[in-house]
């Protein structure tokens, strides 16, 4: 190897390893609302600072870091305007604000810092209070929300995607397992007149959903049931979804959660599990660091289509079909694994 690719290297190595900053510099900019601060044009530090009772100097450090990673531009080093790239990061409508609260304030980012564990142990971290991801947001209702929110704005992208490629024909009651505040369900019923549909949550989230759920459309079709899906049978439905609720356990706790479902089910009723999927196959793929992220921070993972199948026909569901489908917020496709309870 010559010294020149070797120092290339380094070089390529030093862009990874000196950047830690980088996602808090980000979590900051939403933090402190910069999009707002600056939608009426560019403001200097000092303007900046003293609206936020911000320290001068480190703000100004704070906001070139926002120049590099293109989210602000500068012509002078002192007053401040946002980019596109900005002001999408900040607009409830891509989707990103509530995921950059939920991955880089400590609950997840603090587990995420312990990843090395997981991988010795192939056990979920635990915080120094032996708590996990769950238990924890029960008394950081801040971050809980957060974790909602952003659930919330990828709720609405797969709604659309089921309402469009699942028949709700004979369908008149549909429960959503860990549906959160209700956002999927209620666009589903927004297109489906005269169905009802409840959220079964944990109870601290249920009464969050209530509230939202309250200024919708749907307020008198949607309702909400408090419990656990480890020891609770949520209630009897036509249609069960379980979104995005099995990638955050490992297959034991999945069982169990899909024997409590299949418990409640009436017979021909359907589940549809929505997630995103692995191929098949030993080669690396992008969902690899996602699903060892999932492990950790959760105990869950990214299954393939062949481990979901695995899962449902173990807990007496028939599996029927898998539609793929695109999202409309990011370059990862939602998967319908549709099965029924024979
Ligand atoms: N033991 C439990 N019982 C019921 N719900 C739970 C439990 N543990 C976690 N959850 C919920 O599972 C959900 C996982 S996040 C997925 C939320 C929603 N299905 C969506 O895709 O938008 C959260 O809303 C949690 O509150």
């Amino acid at each position: 190897m010559s010294l020149d690719h070797a120092s290339e290297q380094v070089q390529r190595l030093s862009r990874i390893v000196f950047r830690p900053w980088e996602p808090q510099i980000i979590c900051a900019f939403v933090r402190f609302e910069m999009a707002d601060r600056l939608a009426k044009g560019g403001r200097t530090v000092a303007d900046l600072a003293g609206e936020l009772g911000a320290h001068q100097d480190s703000l100004g450090r704070f906001l070139r870091s926002a120049v590099v990673l293109e989210l602000l531009e500068t012509a002078d080093g002192d007053t401040f305007a946002i980019t596109e790239l900005g002001r999408l990061l900040c607009s409830p409508e891509a989707g990103m604000r509530n995921i950059v609260m939920m991955n880089f304030t400590p609950g997840i980012w603090n587990r995420a810092g312990r990843l090395h564990e997981t991988v010795m142990t192939g056990k979920t971290v635990l915080d120094d209070a032996g708590e996990d991801l769950y238990d924890y947001y029960r008394h950081n209702p801040v971050e809980r929300a957060w974790h909602a929110a952003a659930m919330a704005d990828l709720a609405g992208d797969a709604g659309a995607a089921i309402a469009e490629h699942h028949d709700l024909g004979g369908v008149s009651t549909i429960v959503d397992v860990g549906g959160s505040l209700g956002v999927l369900l209620s666009r589903l019923l927004e297109g489906a007149p005269g169905v009802t549909g409840t959220v079964f949550d944990l109870p601290g989230i249920v009464e969050s959903g209530r509230e939202w759920a309250a200024k919708t459309p749907v307020a008198d079709r949607l309702s909400f049931v408090g419990g656990s899906f480890f020891e609770d049978t949520p209630p009897a439905a036509d249609l069960y979804l379980l979104k995005q609720v099995l990638c955050d356990w490992g297959d034991e706790d999945s069982a169990r959660i899909l024997d409590f479902i299949h418990r409640g089910a009436p017979s021909g009723s359907r589940l549809v599990v929505i997630e995103w999927m692995r191929p098949d196959g030993p080669e690396p793929s992008e969902y690899d660091s996602m699903s060892l992220g999932l492990q950790t921070v959760t105990g869950g993972r990214v299954r393939t289509e062949r481990e979901f199948v695995g899962l449902l026909e173990g807990a007496g569901f028939k599996f029927e079909s898998t539609v793929t489908v695109p999202s409309t917020l990011l370059p990862r496709p939602w998967n319908l694994i549709q099965a029924i309870r024979p």
